[in-house]
């Protein structure tokens, strides 16, 4: 029996149709999100599983059940309630909720993702419903293999967690990060095409020193404050091999939204150990590299002609940091030259060798000029005159009038990156910066803005979020079984990236493809790791797949429904 092939994502092997076929029958199949069609069920389904008058009589096949959600999707009056919406059709019909969001992505990103995601993690407790996820805190030392044998599915592939020390721009919000992790998971699926089932979205509760939460009669976490002693990284270590052990080594573990010194520390623990990256350090840069590359068909210098000065020298900041000197030295520069392009400044101004000012870590070290210290970023604009400004410090409007003003002074076309997350947190809104500028920036952000007009010309400003990037690198590390992820495997994405943007984006002042290709972005991005992945021996799954382009593709979630109907045979002497 052929599978339709209608959807965005590729289609699903039959095989596994058949094993859900066999297992459950009557209600539960309606309970379980997984195998629930909804009036989508035919009616021979209904007879002959059991569920026929559990339903209303019509039939409403996938697309107009699409309708039905998009009716109700635009009834309501604001994001969060679309958010809650979209949750509990994510909780009833995964299948119709993953065709709704990839037929609709520029629409259900922003409710899904960010900016909705945000303020849904600060309200996590009052719209909490049903939970989705693990939760492991730090009362389960000892424990957390059987917290893990406890998720039904056996078959996880992708784990993203969080510790909630650092929910987007929006500090700790503890427990409440946990809708984080559920929407990154949401977009492997609706983007990349990564099984749902396989992906498991995990809180580490060890605490909140957010007061508010603390003092919240609905917060949903330990109301204690964060464990900062030994037995934080013992109950992560403990983890790190639960998760081994329970899943095997090729697990995805993708680190999200945790505290700086914790990021960091972390990354280096175990990136060469475990399949695992920190998207708010890696993915980020990954996808901010790609924006710069991409800008230069507009600002047509040559990327070792920019001097970089970066708002922050955070988990971004210094991701993105890294990933440039990289670019740099592939594009012919020393170590040396390629640092002295990068200025860094962050909340004790800017980052120069001997700092009176002091508080320097060995990652903003290396970053540090030789040069009088300076207090404010928009001095440190005015002395150094860069070709570009990148903002990830969650310090909004810090981009302020000046700043922009002698950016466009300095630069025919100055490249100005506000990415912080939500929307609150900007440095500066993509209207201020096209009108400020008029209409000379290059633009970006990581939340996203509409379009602005200046002077008669309407700009797209692209969205520099890393979700352009973690998606493709989880599908196929998952699927190619890549046991480390490299920082080459970053750089790589962000070439491949950079070069997806169409002259037509660019004339737009897009420096990312449009949103609404980002599922065939996703998919090209996965290809081309894939090929990258085995010429460089980092993929394990032998022998190499003869065409990788089929092989990603094969394996990707497919939004039609799976029939029900058993493919019925008879016997010699035995009709049926
Ligand atoms: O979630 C996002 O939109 C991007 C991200 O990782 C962050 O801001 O922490
Ligand atoms: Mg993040």
């Amino acid at each position: 029996m052929a599978e339709k092939s209608s959807s965005a994502i590729g289609s699903t092997e039959k095989g596994r149709h058949y094993a859900n076929r066999l297992k459950v029958r009557g209600i539960d199949v309606m309970r379980d999100p997984h195998l629930n069609k909804g009036m989508g069920f035919t009616l021979k389904e209904r007879q002959i599983m059991g569920i026929h008058g559990l339903l209303p009589p019509a039939l409403l096949d996938q697309d107009g059940q699409v309708y039905q959600v998009m009716q109700n999707f635009h009834r309501w009056e604001n994001n969060l309630d679309r958010y809650i919406y979209l949750m509990s059709l994510q909780d009833r019909n995964e299948k119709l909720f993953y065709r709704v969001i990839t037929e609709h992505v520029e629409l259900m990103m922003p409710i899904i993702y960010t900016p909705t995601v945000g303020l849904a993690c600060q309200k996590y407790g009052m719209i909490f419903r049903k939970p989705r996820g693990l939760y492991i805190t730090i009362h389960d030392i000892g424990h957390v293999y059987e917290i893990l044998c406890n998720w039904p599915v056996d078959e996880v592939k992708a784990i993203v967690v969080t510790d909630g020390e650092r929910i987007l721009g929006l500090g700790d919000l503890g427990a409440y990060g946990m809708g984080i992790p559920v929407g990154k998971l949401s977009l492997y699926t609706a983007l990349a095409g990564v099984q749902p089932h396989t992906c498991l979205p995990i809180t580490i509760d060890v605490g909140t020193n957010n007061e508010t939460l603390l003092n919240d009669p609905l917060y949903i976490g330990l109301k204690q404050k964060r464990e900062r002693g030994p037995a934080y990284d013992q109950l992560i270590e403990e983890f790190m091999k639960a998760v081994v052990r329970r899943y095997g080594e090729n697990v995805l573990i993708q680190f999200e939204d945790f505290g700086n010194n914790n990021a960091f520390r972390l990354l280096e623990k175990y990136r060469n150990k475990y399949c695992t990256f920190n998207d708010d350090i890696q993915g980020t840069a990954a996808v901010a590299v790609a924006g710069i590359l991409a800008s230069l068909n507009i600002t047509k210098k040559k990327l070792s002609e920019n001097k970089f000065v970066f708002q922050g020298a955070g988990e971004a900041s210094i991701g993105i940091a890294k990933l440039l000197v990289m670019a740099l030295m592939k594009s012919g520069l020393s170590k040396e030259e390629a640092v002295k392009r990068i200025w860094m400044v962050d909340s004790k101004g800017l980052i120069v060798k001997n700092r009176p000012a002091g508080g320097l870590t060995d990652h903003k070290e290396e970053f540090a000029q030789t040069h009088a210290p300076i207090d404010k970023l928009e001095d440190v604009v005015s002395t150094v005159k860069p070709t570009a400004i990148i903002g990830a410090a969650a310090q909004p409007q810090a981009f302020n009038e000046k700043i922009l003003t002698d950016m466009a002074k300095f630069n025919e076309r100055p490249i100005i990156f506000a990415l912080s997350n939500p929307t609150s947190k900007a440095e500066c809104t993509a209207e201020q910066a096209y009108t400020i500028t008029k209409g000379k920036a290059v633009f970006a952000s990581g939340s996203p803005f509409q379009p602005v007009t200046v002077g008669g010309k309407t700009f797209h400003p692209g969205q520099g979020n890393n979700a352009y990037i973690f998606p493709g690198i989880g599908l196929t590390a998952i699927v190619c079984d890549i046991r480390t992820i490299p920082e080459e495997i970053f750089l790589e994405s962000a070439e491949v990236l950079s070069k997806l943007v169409e002259k037509s984006d660019l004339e737009e002042g897009r420096v990312y493809p449009p949103l609404s290709k980002i599922v065939e972005v996703s998919t090209t991005i996965a290809i081309k790791v894939a090929e990258y992945a085995y010429k460089n021996n980092l993929a394990y799954r032998h022998p190499k797949p003869d065409n990788l382009d089929t092989f990603i593709r094969s394996h990707q979630y497919s939004v039609d429904y799976q029939t029900f109907e058993p493919e019925l045979y008879e016997w010699p002497g035995h009709k049926l």
